[in-house]
């Protein structure tokens, strides 16, 4: 593939309030790492027909599921917690329609905070619904006062997290209350935080590159370092995208 990739990516939901209108809605972030990795970013807001997401994916190289809110628990069998802070339906809906298609067609997909926990959830696997009482001794992994909290992370050098970050002091930005539990199979666990939280999968399937992170590369403090999670991203999807052109012409 000569030409950018087209890396879809889905979008936030606000429901009307008082004297403001529904919106949907992303941190330019996101976007911004996309474009600065050399890939051409396409937004799909919300949608509740599954055809209209088939038909966007197939247009696609690749897709990024973004972070916001939580997955609503009782969509997984699981109960309310107090600290869960629900998606809006109107996302959560459209996110798992959309993940379910990339898994099937195996799009290459990078999700990242609560993206990277749709990928695990919609994959088999399971979360922690609250970091302060299923794992007590954890470090803070959210500042109310500081939306660029950053914790330190060690990764596994054999993946492309190692790749990007390499050896050293590695230092993340984190902001979430919920972590993975148990890993989906298929993927394995390729950045934690010292403390033991899971930061980082990457499947390990032949047949689908798909790449997790808690942490939030594309965030506002992210160092230059962390674009390189895009760059290899991106990279990823060309060689995939070369590949399936080899396929169709032989
Ligand atoms: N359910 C998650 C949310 C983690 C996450 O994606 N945080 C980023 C929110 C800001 C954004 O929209 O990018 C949790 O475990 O808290």
């Amino acid at each position: 593939m000569t030409c950018k990739p087209l890396i879809g990516m889905n979008a936030d939901f606000r429901a009307a309030a008082r004297n403001v209108p529904a919106y949907s809605y992303i941190a330019a972030g996101y976007f911004q790492s996309v474009i600065a990795a050399g890939g051409i970013p396409v937004i799909l807001p919300p949608m509740d027909d599954a055809s209209s997401i088939r038909t966007a994916i197939e247009n696609l190289h690749g897709f990024i599921m973004i972070g916001g809110a939580d997955l609503d628990p009782r969509n997984d069998g699981f109960m309310l917690h107090p600290s869960v802070r629900p998606l809006d339906p109107v996302r959560e809906t459209s996110d798992r329609l959309i993940i379910a298609e990339l898994a099937e067609r195996r799009v290459p997909v990078l999700g990242i905070g609560t993206g990277m926990q749709l990928l695990n959830v919609h994959q088999g696997g399971n979360l922690f619904l609250n970091i302060k009482e299923d794992l007590p001794n954890a470090v803070p992994h959210h500042d109310a006062h500081d939306p660029n909290h950053r914790h330190t992370l060690n990764v596994e050098s054999d993946s492309l997290v190692g790749r990007v970050y390499g050896d050293g002091e590695i230092r993340v930005s984190s902001r979430h209350h919920m972590a993975i539990d148990e890993v989906a199979p298929g993927f394995r666990v390729t950045a934690r935080c010292p403390d033991g939280v899971i930061e980082a999968i990457e499947s390990e399937m032949m047949d689908w590159f798909a790449i997790g992170t808690q942490f939030h590369p594309e965030c506002g403090a992210a160092s230059a370092l962390d674009i390189r999670i895009f760059e290899e991203f991106i990279d990823g999807v060309r060689e995939r995208a070369n590949q399936e052109d080899l396929r169709l012409v032989a």
